[in-house]
């Protein structure tokens, strides 16, 4: 990668989109059904107007911030991500590093090729676990009891995933489990050679998290396993109890309605995320930057509202703090920088969005993160 020459989050989607092969390029790019919820969740972003601000004194500014008693050097989270070593070869241990060194929080999901044991043992501070409510509940209480072993610092409670949308991409493109090969596949993946012999290669190419669940070595078994496993329908209950059995920082994500956003306040989450988990689940609902003022409002300071969806810029978040946010979790934004040069792509995507948002504060006339509020909007 030539850093010098990339200059926005889309060179490295481009780079990305290049390196990789198709079905897990589009895995990452694409999302639900008609993919409106997509869309929307950009295009409400770039439709939210700053206020430009000059004559006052910039010169001195901080992107540091408090999130969950935490000092991190700007507002934002790397958000779960599922199947990350296979756009780069011990990918998610690559996406840690990155994060840990610019000091923000990275989150690794529990659908992780490497496991939360193999990142523990390769990085030098906590991390973050995604969790989901699984059917079977002792391999969840196992899960959170790895994850207190390995110190995790908070676990994130994806609760959006009730029940499984479709994606028609991954169909066409037999991304499914276990994968569908046609002679398209092979010819594009002949044409990735340098992912090829990392990847392929990688010790790790299956679900970290889950080995030893049924079958995890056979693949009609995993798969038959997750569709029962993931079609749980959780409800408040489950998320209490959790909430008994994880002595540490909860955050509930996947929330976009300001009653379910006061029931997780009530049950003593520490945050949330207002996420439609990237536009890969509900079509046709609304983008996160549009539900978030209701939800903040509805919470008020019970807990910390975190928001995902379509950020992919430093001006993003500047629009996500001044309405109401504490910071945002990027999915796409750094994926793209691990498809297209791991640990060293996802470094380039947060010192992209770092810069960009210190170079926003100063052009709309604001030196730390607590000053931003919805006067920085037109
Ligand atoms: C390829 C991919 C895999 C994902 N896997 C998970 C996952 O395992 N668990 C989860 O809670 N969210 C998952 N998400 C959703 C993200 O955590 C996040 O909500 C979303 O990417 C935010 O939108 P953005 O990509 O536009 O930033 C995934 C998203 C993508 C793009
Ligand atoms: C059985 C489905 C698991 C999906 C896990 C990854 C994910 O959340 C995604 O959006 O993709």
């Amino acid at each position: 990668m030539n850093s010098k020459t990339i200059t926005c989050i889309e060179d490295l989607r481009q780079l990305h989109k290049k390196r990789v092969p198709k079905a897990f390029f589009d895995y990452v790019d694409r999302g639900s059904y008609s993919e409106q919820t997509l869309h929307a969740n950009r295009a409400d972003f770039e439709n939210i107007k700053l206020r430009q601000r000059v004559l006052v004194d910039v010169s001195k500014r901080s992107t540091s911030t408090v999130l969950l008693g935490e000092v991190i050097s700007m507002p934002l989270v790397l958000a779960p991500v599922g199947l990350g070593g296979l756009q780069h070869a011990d990918g998610e241990i690559h996406a840690c590093r990155a994060a840990q060194a610019a000091g923000i929080p990275y989150t690794l999901s529990i659908m992780s090729i490497c496991s939360m044991e193999d990142v523990a043992g390769a990085v030098k501070k906590p991390f973050w676990f995604q969790l989901s409510l699984l059917k079977d509940r002792g391999f969840v209480k196992s899960l959170v009891e790895r994850a207190i072993a390995v110190k995790c610092d908070a676990i994130v409670l994806t609760v959006d995933l009730p029940v499984l949308a479709q994606r028609h991409a991954d169909i066409k493109n037999g991304m499914t489990v276990p994968p569908r090969w046609t002679f398209g596949k092979f010819v594009d993946f002949a044409s990735k050679p340098a992912w090829v012999s990392s990847v392929m290669r990688s010790k790790r190419k299956t679900f970290g998290n889950l080995a030893g669940q049924s079958g995890n070595s056979k693949m009609e078994s995993l798969a038959a396993w997750m569709n029962e496993q993931f079609n749980t329908s959780p409800t408040l209950k489950d998320v209490e109890w959790v909430r008994n059995i994880w002595p540490g920082k909860l955050i509930i994500k996947g929330i976009g309605d300001a009653r379910d956003a006061r029931d997780v306040a009530k049950i003593g989450a520490h945050g949330l995320v207002v996420s439609n988990h990237g536009g890969r689940q509900l079509d046709g609902g609304r983008s996160t930057i549009s539900v978030l003022p209701e939800i903040a409002n509805a919470v008020g300071a019970d807990l910390e509202v975190l928001v995902d969806g379509g950020v992919r810029s430093g001006q993003d978040v500047m629009r996500a703090l001044a309405l109401g946010a504490k910071a945002c979790m990027i999915g796409r934004a750094y994926v793209h920088g691990l498809g297209a040069a791991g640990e060293q792509g996802v470094a380039k995507a947060i010192d992209l969005i770092r810069k960009e948002f210190e170079v926003t504060m100063g052009l709309t006339g604001v030196v730390r993160v607590d000053e931003i509020d919805r006067r920085i909007l037109a």
